[in-house]
């Protein structure tokens, strides 16, 4: 709605209406009038910040265009680039969803935010901690909210919270879908990414793919995958009630409380007590939007007075709404409401709920939710979906002290810092295990312990947690939050997977795969069972060398054949000998992953003339050498007999190891064992001879003695 007072320029009114919106619909349409008469695009996330401050040349947005210019200028977002491939579902509209979705948006994320509400009616009014007004102030709370703290005791009501962060979100470009329930993830299919079921079904939300969604749906909403804890104390009963603020001069005079425990104030209490029959644990007033009092009371004073009809010892029988007596919970705010100002406030008239009702409610705080962790990678179809939580969805705050917005807000800026960690390409394990590592510490910051130096506070969490370890949990300690896929089968692969370990494993497997992408009957998902038709090993041949292989005479389901090609192939060709028999590839119930990396490895070396030592010898220790340091352990991989083909070593008799295995002529032995059997030096590959009837191998010097001697023995061509 555009107001008279600003005739001259139209989007000067829109933009002050917009600032000034009271309500979630208002200032949406008010954005959207806004970005009408600029012609700027929101969709167009990327640009669309620039564009609005360039086109809306007016002195009364200034001042916020540099709150946020400093903000963004942040190294941390790298000029909205750290995360600029990314895309993010936020469940929910929340104080917490909108804060994460804000950090996001400034790394350059495409953020899509999602609420079932339509409006923003939550009187309920929270306590702030310094370094939460600071940051509000930062992102322009006093533009939005010209009263934002100005009183002594630092709060705001939730509503506002949200209408602040709203509208920097829509300034950033964040989409914010209101009136849309997320039911579920839809998993990849095709070439589509992971998406939200929502309904409505037809809503556009529904189109769009993402790689990271937060789930800020508050407390009652924990996706799969995610465990809670519960942690339950002594019966606890809460009561909230807000009244009308009609900002007179009287009520203006009212003294709030920051909040008097009955142990600090025995008499008071006593005194509530008896003269009205209250029975209260403790008390905070906060004069807000509206006169909002928060208590706890006593379950035989609530019981007396009829609040609650019956006594139950379980607490969710005992609050039911079918047992609670709604009027004389009024009552009983009322009079404590009434009682504990002095009777000061005049004319206490109840202010509404989102559904019309007097704003008074009860509910139980016995009992605390708690995840597990912090966050989690699915993997589905070779898409990976980084998930956290955040908000009360996390950790159920007691949210009279300002734990919920203050650790709500830690846990915002510690998974924008996650995702910024994915966004550039860090390791899976890895991020997981420093988000884990900071999530340990959420539920023990207060206002004392966290850094003060409120100023430097950005999303990387040395800034706002003093002498943190960033590595307290190791990513072998988050390996149950990677669900499904190939990176889960990496880490069942060796239980000690290391970061590096893991980033070897991939890009092993990405060089295959984009070697092997287009060929007909090849799918390389895995380093196991992709490749047991052999059809992937013949692709992988043919793409570095066409003129070896003619794939069209390939039976897919010529399992034997197409490894025995394969594998003679790379043997002749690049000398790699082959970990299994081809017969093996058909018969053994897995192909082994470890094989087939050591395996892939020396390919890979070969195939792209990695500057490795000459000659096979040289490739298996390139390998070797690879794979000690993707398992950063001994090479003592997976003996063969657990491989598929029970296998001693053709000359000791001994057990062979894949690493340790050389062949020639179809025998399998331990490389050490390779010696000739007459003088013992050690045999290479093309350089042996092979006397079949007796089975024995000899160098070339011996092997003429010997041929001459028999006359019937062979030089091997290869090992
Ligand atoms: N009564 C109070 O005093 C409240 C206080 N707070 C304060 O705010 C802090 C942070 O809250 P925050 O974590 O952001 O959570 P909030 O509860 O504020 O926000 C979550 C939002 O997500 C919506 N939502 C939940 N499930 C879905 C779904 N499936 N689809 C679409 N929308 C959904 C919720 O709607 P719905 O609520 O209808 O489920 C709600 O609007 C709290 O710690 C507390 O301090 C927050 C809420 C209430």
């Amino acid at each position: 709605m555009v107001k008279e007072a600003d005739s001259v320029n139209p989007s000067h009114a829109l933009f002050d209406s917009f600032v000034q919106a009271q309500t979630c619909k208002e200032t949406q349409q008010n954005f959207i009038e806004l970005c009408r008469h600029l012609k700027v695009e929101p969709r167009d996330y990327k640009h669309f910040y620039s564009k609005l401050k360039d086109r809306l040349n007016y002195w009364k947005a200034k001042d916020l265009w540099q709150k946020i210019d400093k903000r963004a200028a942040h190294p941390d977002y790298e000029q909205g680039q750290a995360c600029h491939q990314n895309k993010c579902l936020v469940l929910g509209a929340g104080p917490c969803g909108l804060r994460t979705a804000i950090e996001l948006a400034l790394l350059g994320t495409q953020v899509a935010v999602l609420d079932k509400r339509v409006s923003f009616s939550r009187n309920n009014v929270l306590h702030l901690w310094p370094y939460t007004i600071r940051d509000l102030l930062n992102l322009g709370a006093k533009k939005f909210y010209g009263r934002f703290c100005s009183g002594s005791i630092h709060h705001i009501s939730i509503r506002q919270l949200q209408l602040i962060l709203l509208k920097v979100a829509l300034i950033l470009g964040v989409e914010v879908h209101t009136g849309v329930t997320f039911e579920g993830l839809l998993e990849p299919s095709g070439s589509t990414g992971w998406r939200a079921q929502v309904s409505p079904g037809s809503h556009r939300a529904a189109a769009f793919e993402f790689d990271v969604f937060i789930s800020a749906g508050g407390g009652r909403y924990v996706p799969d995958g995610f465990k809670i804890k519960e942690l339950r104390g002594k019966l606890a009963i809460g009561i909230t009630a807000n009244f009308v603020n009609r900002r007179t001069k009287q009520e203006a005079q009212v003294q709030e409380i920051s909040g008097v425990a009955r142990i600090y104030n025995q008499k008071f209490f006593q005194a509530l007590h008896s003269e009205i029959g209250v029975d209260l644990e403790n008390i905070v007033y906060y004069k807000d939007d509206t006169h909002y009092f928060v208590m706890t009371a006593k379950k035989g004073s609530l019981l007396k007075k009829g609040v609650i009809k019956q006594d139950f010892p379980d607490v969710n029988q005992l609050l039911a709404p079918a047992n609670v007596n709604q009027k004389a919970l009024e009552e009983y705010a009322y009079d404590a409401a009434d009682f504990s100002t002095d009777h000061m406030l005049p004319d206490l008239e109840f202010a509404r709920d989102h559904a019309g009702r007097p704003d008074v409610a009860m509910f139980d705080f016995t009992c605390m939710h708690r995840a597990e962790n912090a966050s989690l990678v699915k993997e589905r179809k070779g898409k990976r979906l980084l998930i956290a939580l955040v908000g009360d969805s996390l950790v159920e705050p007691f949210w009279p002290l300002g734990t919920g917005i203050a650790r709500g807000f830690l846990a915002a800026f510690d998974t924008a810092w996650m995702v910024r960690n994915w966004g550039k390409g860090g390791l899976p394990l890895e991020l997981l295990a420093e988000r884990e590592s900071m999530y340990q510490l959420l539920s023990q910051t207060t206002p004392e312990n966290i850094s003060k130096n409120y100023a430097s506070y950005s999303i990387n969490p040395s800034t706002r947690y003093p002498n943190i370890s960033m590595s307290s949990i190791k990513p072998t300690q988050v390996k149950h939050t990677v669900l499904d896929g190939l990176l889960k089968s990496l880490l069942l692969l060796h239980a000690n997977g290391s970061a590096e370990s893991l980033r070897r494993l991939e890009d092993l497997l990405s060089w295959c795969q984009k070697n092997t992408a287009g060929y007909k009957h090849v799918k390389v998902k895995d380093l196991s069972e992709s490749w047991r038709s052999g059809m992937a090993l013949c692709a992988l041949i043919h793409n570095f060398r066409p003129e070896l292989i003619n794939l069209s005479s390939l039976d897919e389901y010529n399992i034997t054949r197409n490894n025995k090609l394969a594998f003679d192939l790379m043997e002749r060709e690049f000398g790699i000998t082959p970990v299994m028999r081809a017969s093996e590839m058909i018969t053994c119930e897995k192909i082994d992953q470890l094989s087939m990396v050591v395996y892939l490895t020396q390919i890979r070396n070969a195939l792209t003339e990695k500057d490795t030592p000459a000659g096979n010898e040289g490739l298996f220790l390139e390998a070797c050498i690879t794979l000690k340091s993707i398992f950063n352990n001994p090479v003592v991989p997976v003996s063969s007999s657990e491989v598929g083909g029970s296998e001693l070593c053709y000359f000791c008799n001994k057990h062979l190891y894949v690493l340790e295995r050389g062949s020639a002529e179809g025998k399998f032995f331990h490389r050490s064992c390779f010696n000739c059997y007459q003088c013992g030096s050690t045999l290479r590959q093309g350089g042996y001879a092979f006397l079949s009837d007796m089975g024995r191998f000899y160098c070339e010097l011996h092997s003429a003695a010997e041929e001459e001697e028999r006359d019937e023995g062979h030089i091997g061509s290869q090992v």
